[in-house]
């Protein structure tokens, strides 16, 4: 990558731009996330209009900035720009450094202009015509070509100041995490779940991760790596929400009363029914799960049919079709992977049976758990949940292992 003395990045929006009189809520949703991406570099500001935002770099590195960009949803390219002094000769020094600096040998060029400042001595021809004897001046041998050249250096005169850039940088596309509404992500410490989570904030969902933690069964080790995960989504979109529910009750409650055949299915219900409480609670409109069809017991579609009777709510599983190899794919390429085969136990594994039931009988599951005080249960569960929110700034960790340290 060339070093470049790079003062803005111009941003051009993806699939938002179909979307009429909303666009303006897409536009400002997709600067606030970008703001939250970039949150360690406390000097850069972000401007939006309709169909552009700016990124001011005001002195942050380029490099790792746009690193994290084009991870954000809802951008489908950008390009970085460098601020020159808005007259001729600033100019041409400016883009014969440039050229210098980027062009090799065979390339050819076209420098294409654009006017906003109507007062500026050249027009766009003009500006063509002699930034293009500038290049050649430069580099004799180079060769102008207007349809597909190698170097496309848009030069554009502002109010404010000229701005030369010619890079097109590819972006995340999907929507700006957050115009499609929000969901309750079921995070555990595996695989699917952080690639069913990616997949919904692609689409523009705004997700809220909630866990589900059986201390002492489960280690505080077990509830960091699902914490550490959900971290690993905030570069998609910004910040998440992450919510730790205290289980150990329940799944007692449910070992001392339901057949070994039956703990996983009666366990996923009561999962379900916390969740959906927990969904009403911070105003989501669906949930979202790591299920993927056939993969173990509890993914039957038998299965899915007993857990999925105690709610209406809609429960979106991103994963559901993707075979095991795809999903590690993904995982891999959201760097979730690694943390997520670590081997830490999950609360429903440690209660697991060897053999749970894989067609269980709705009735027989609701028979069970008549036993128990369901209503009580599910509510003390949803209001011992604790929330953190999560940032992807590494300053914000730093500041955390401080504090735990003073304590
Ligand atoms: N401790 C937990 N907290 C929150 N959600 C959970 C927990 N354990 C399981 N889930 C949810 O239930 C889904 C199915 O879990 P299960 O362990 O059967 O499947 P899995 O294929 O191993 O999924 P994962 O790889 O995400 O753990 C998970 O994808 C997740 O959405």
């Amino acid at each position: 990558m060339t070093n470049l003395n790079y003062s803005e990045i111009l941003i051009r929006y993806g699939e938002l731009s179909t979307k009429g009189k909303n666009r303006m809520k897409f536009v400002s949703r997709l600067a606030n996330n970008v703001r939250e991406v970039l949150t360690q570099w406390p000097m850069v500001s972000v401007k939006s209009d309709r169909d552009r935002t700016h990124i001011f770099l005001n002195g942050a590195d380029y490099n790792p900035l746009s690193e994290k960009l084009a991870k954000v949803f809802g951008i489908q390219s950008f390009s970085p720009a460098i601020k020159v002094e808005k007259n001729m000769p600033a100019l041409e020094a400016a883009v014969a450094e440039l050229m210098k600096k980027i062009y090799r040998e065979g390339m050819t060029f076209k420098i294409s202009a654009k006017r906003s400042d109507h007062d500026f001595e050249l027009d766009s021809t003009a500006l063509n015509r002699e930034l293009g004897h500038t290049v050649i001046e430069t580099i004799p041998y180079a060769k102008a070509q207007m349809k597909q050249p190698d170097i496309d250096l848009r030069v554009e005169i502002r109010l404010d100041a000229a701005y030369l850039s010619y890079e097109t940088i590819k972006g995340a596309g999907g929507l700006p995490v957050g115009t499609a509404g929000k969901g309750m992500l079921m995070l555990s410490g595996g695989i699917d779940s952080p690639v069913a989570g990616y997949l919904a904030l692609k689409r523009g969902v705004e997700i809220e991760a909630v866990h589900f933690a059986s201390p002492p069964y489960t280690s505080p080790a077990a509830l960091q790596k699902a914490k550490d995960l959900a971290k690993k989504l905030t570069v998609f979109g910004g910040d998440i929400q992450f919510i730790e529910v205290p289980f150990t009750e329940i799944q007692e409650e449910i070992k001392n009363n339901v057949p070994m055949p039956y703990l996983m299915t009666v366990t996923r219900r009561f999962m379900m029914r916390v969740v959906d409480e927990i969904r009403a609670r911070r105003h989501g409109q669906i949930i979202i799960n790591g299920e993927s069809l056939g993969q173990v017991a509890s993914q039957t579609l038998g299965s899915m049919v007993a857990i999925n009777a105690v709610t209406t709510t809609p429960i979106i599983r991103p994963v559901v079709t993707m075979d095991k190899l795809e999903i590690i794919e993904l995982a891999e390429k959201i760097d979730t992977f690694n943390l997520s085969i670590q081997p830490f136990e999950d609360c429903c594994t440690i209660f697991a049976p060897p053999q749970p039931k894989t067609n269980p009988k709705l009735d027989h599951a609701e028979k069970f758990e008549a036993r128990m005080a369901i209503d009580e249960l599910v509510a003390r569960a949803v209001d011992g949940m604790m929330i953190n929110r999560l940032s992807n700034d590494d300053r914000t960790d730093k500041l955390d292992m401080d504090i735990q340290e003073l304590l």
